[in-house]
């Protein structure tokens, strides 16, 4: 509870890093209003599986994108393809339509969203050094906060107005619930649910989700791609589980334990978000030292899950460590709680990732649509896993570029 706000230095107005925003909110009447809207109506698991459609659809495109791709020929750039599945997603189910139906402002979104990646990295940086260094941040990035903002506001006001036209037109269709509370409490006087709050909500889940997915998606295929042998075992899985004449689907995965290791392992030595960024509320006692109030709380969840300590041969791949019937050391019990402490792609407690099980869904699919359908001949025959460091991301150093070739000779079926 003591480390469950964040105390950013924001700047009023702005979309990003601005006083409306959900990830820099304080813990408080706001951040639990929104936290408790986004996990009924967009993230927790009921909302996850009535949206299960929409999914479903991006990844039937996904994958057709891929077949092009082969009988082409062509090689992919798997960040690429990753990127317009997963902001699809969103972005569906966000506003009830897909971004790739809105072809220039989906472009526009996903450039905005790159945009913002490179500025939070400067502004993270910034804002966790202590004053007057965080208030010097964001005067530095004033400029350039107001240019995004600006930018942002133009192709959310189109995509928002759209909404509202189309669903006073079509009474609910293809409605999303989310947005339709937020619209409404706007217009409500009681409440203080600003459009300003709507935008910079929906900037907040675009960033959040988009880079980081995208991130996983393609460090869970290099190591897969790498390690040819942990392919094998995973197609033998999907086979069993799946067959070989429909296309894999949200529902499969939760049968794959393997499947499911794999995507873990890659979050544990890959984790797209590698810092968690608190501030304790109040002064107090850590292991004999004195905390101040206001302290900044950095954890960094890379070296954490590499600990030599916490994890055996923690600079391997090796996704059995996550299998439930791998022998474990002690109780069940303290095993789990154990994890709970070690494993955290997505940060833990209150403000941990309220997108997780989106997450593992979304890459889950893509993931398994890769693995399922096509060979892949790799550029260099191996995949460079050099890292980019130094940055709020740890993304590849070098673009995951490779050529699909088709596995079976007739499209798979989809439930869709
Ligand atoms: C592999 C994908 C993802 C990773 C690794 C990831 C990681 C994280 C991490 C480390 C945090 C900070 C947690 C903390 O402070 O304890 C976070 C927060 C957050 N994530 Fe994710 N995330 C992913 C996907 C998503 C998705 C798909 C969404 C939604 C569309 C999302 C929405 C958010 C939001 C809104 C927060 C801020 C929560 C708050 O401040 O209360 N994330 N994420």
């Amino acid at each position: 509870m003591n480390v469950s706000t964040r105390t950013f230095p924001t700047n009023e107005g702005s979309l990003f890093f601005g006083s409306s925003n959900f990830t820099t909110a304080p813990y408080g009447d706001y951040w639990k209003f929104i936290n408790k809207l986004i996990t009924t109506k967009l993230l927790g698991p009921q909302a996850l599986e009535r949206s299960r459609g929409v999914r479903a659809d991006e990844v039937n495109r996904f994958y057709l994108d891929l077949v092009d791709k082969a009988v082409k020929k062509e090689s992919v750039e798997i960040a690429e393809k990753a990127m317009k599945l997963i902001s699809n997603n969103i972005g569906k189910m966000l506003m009830g339509k897909s971004l790739s139906e809105y072809d220039e402002e989906a472009d526009k979104v996903r450039g905005l969203v790159a945009e913002t990646d490179v500025m939070s990295k400067k502004f993270f940086l910034a804002a966790i050094l202590r004053e007057p260094l965080a208030k010097l941040g964001v005067s530095l990035f004033k400029k350039d906060l107001a240019s995004l903002t600006l930018r942002y506001d133009e192709v959310l006001e189109k995509i928002l107005g759209d909404y509202e036209d189309r669903h006073k037109e079509e009474e609910h269709n293809q409605s999303s619930e989310m947005l339709d509370v937020l619209l409404e409490a706007c217009q409500d006087r009681k409440t203080e649910i600003t459009r300003n709050h709507i935008k910079s909500l929906l900037v907040d889940l675009f960033v959040a989700g988009t880079e980081t997915s995208t991130i996983n998606i393609q460090w869970t295929m290099a190591e897969i791609f790498n390690n040819p042998k942990i392919l094998e075992r995973l197609r033998e899985e999907i086979d069993l589980v799946v067959g070989k004449t429909r296309l894999i689907q949200e529902t499969d995965l939760a049968n794959m334990p393997y499947f499911q290791a794999v995507v873990k392992e890659a979050l544990r030595l890959h984790p797209p978000g590698p810092l968690v960024i608190r501030t304790f509320s109040d002064g107090c006692k850590v292991g004999g030292f004195d905390v101040l109030e206001k302290t900044t709380l950095l954890v960094n969840s890379y070296a954490v899950m590499r600990d030599p300590y916490l994890w055996e041969d923690p600079e391997e791949f090796k996704p059995e460590r996550f299998l439930p019937a791998s022998p474990r050391s002690g109780g069940q019990e303290d095993e789990i709680k154990d994890e709970v402490l070690k494993y955290i792609p997505f940060g833990s407690g209150r403000r941990g990732c309220p997108g997780s099980n989106l997450a593992y869904l979304s890459a889950g699919t893509a993931i398994g649509v890769m693995v399922q359908s096509f060979d892949w001949k790799i550029e260099g025959g191996k995949v460079n896993m050099e890292e980019v460091r130094g940055t709020m991301t740890v993304a590849m150093a070098h673009s995951l570029k490779c050529t699909p070739l088709l596995r079976y000779p007739n499209p798979l079926t989809s439930l869709v």
